[in-house]
């Protein structure tokens, strides 16, 4: 079996971040295992309070998967602190997996700065270069190419911007532009795109995490770089066309639903 490894935040309601990265990978077949950044206090409606965990926590745990464990792929996500992006990136370093998908999550659906604003810079400079992919939103793009992005044209200019930083891939994804949901993908020479029909859900908590772990889960598996993202693009859209109306606010994806309906447990 396949062991695949999700570097990222706790959402205590289950929607994001660790837990839904460690659904995708059940979901996918593969064994997910976990370093903790962050523990958050968060549910569908907002996050709360955060813990950030200390830089020798974060060590020992990445130390204590690779010292026993052969690791297929790893996914990171919530960094939080230019110290906790600093630790990781020195262990990853060390331990060199081929396999390393940067999702750069800086502000929550909620609007929550999950990365401190001060470790944006370090987020570039430490993790871009480990990266075999990494895959902004359109804000976190904006954020980083300081240009305004609204048109397909735009993701294209920016995603070129962002591979000069170093990753050796750049997906761009389109959830947060209004009509159809493209992501782009630019290797340096030449870009796919990657489209659904926006689907017309609140409940789209999570969104990211699961598209970089699913495509993490399909990379350990063997798949091309192409046929990963594309795979992770068909499970996302299936869990956001079943999503789940949990809470009050913006509800979770459906990890389960291709599985749950060929096993007959549901309709
Ligand atoms: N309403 C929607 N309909 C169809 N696809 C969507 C929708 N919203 C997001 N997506 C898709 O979900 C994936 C995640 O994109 P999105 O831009 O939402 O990431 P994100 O903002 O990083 O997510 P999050 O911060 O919630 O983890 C992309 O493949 C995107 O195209
Ligand atoms: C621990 C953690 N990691 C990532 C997200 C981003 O997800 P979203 O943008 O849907 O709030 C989150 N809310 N919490």
């Amino acid at each position: 079996m396949k062991k695949v490894l999700t570097i990222a935040g706790s959402d205590s309601s289950g929607g994001a971040g660790i837990q839904a990265d460690l659904k995708t990978f059940s979901a996918h077949g593969v064994f997910g295992m976990s370093v903790i950044t962050a523990v958050t206090a968060q549910n569908t409606q907002g996050v709360f309070a955060v813990q950030d965990i200390t830089r020798d926590v974060i060590a020992k745990q990445i130390e204590a998967i690779f010292e026993d464990i052969e690791v297929d792929g790893v996914k990171i996500g919530m960094v939080s602190q230019v110290q906790t992006i600093e630790v990781i990136a020195e262990q990853l370093r060390h331990y060199a997996p081929q396999t390393i998908v940067v999702d750069p999550v800086m502000v929550s659906k909620s609007g929550y700065h999950l990365l401190n604003p001060e470790a944006e810079v370090t987020l570039i400079k430490e993790l871009l270069p480990l990266a075999m992919m990494v895959t902004p939103n359109i804000p976190e793009a904006e954020v980083m190419t300081k240009m305004s992005i609204r048109t397909l044209k735009q993701m294209e200019e920016a995603a070129k911007i962002i591979y000069q930083m170093g990753a050796k891939n750049v997906l761009l994804k389109g959830g947060h532009l209004e009509d159809d949901s493209t992501d782009i993908l630019y290797d340096g020479r030449e870009f796919s795109y990657f489209s659904s029909s926006r689907i017309a859900t609140k409940n789209t908590h999570g969104t990211g995490c699961t598209l970089s772990s699913a495509i993490t889960a399909n990379m350990a598996l063997g798949y091309s770089l192409n046929e990963a993202v594309s795979r992770a693009k068909e499970y996302i859209t299936i869990a956001i066309q079943h999503s789940l109306s949990i809470g009050k606010g913006v509800g979770p994806t459906h990890h389960f639903y291709t599985l749950y309906k060929k096993a007959g447990l549901i309709e």
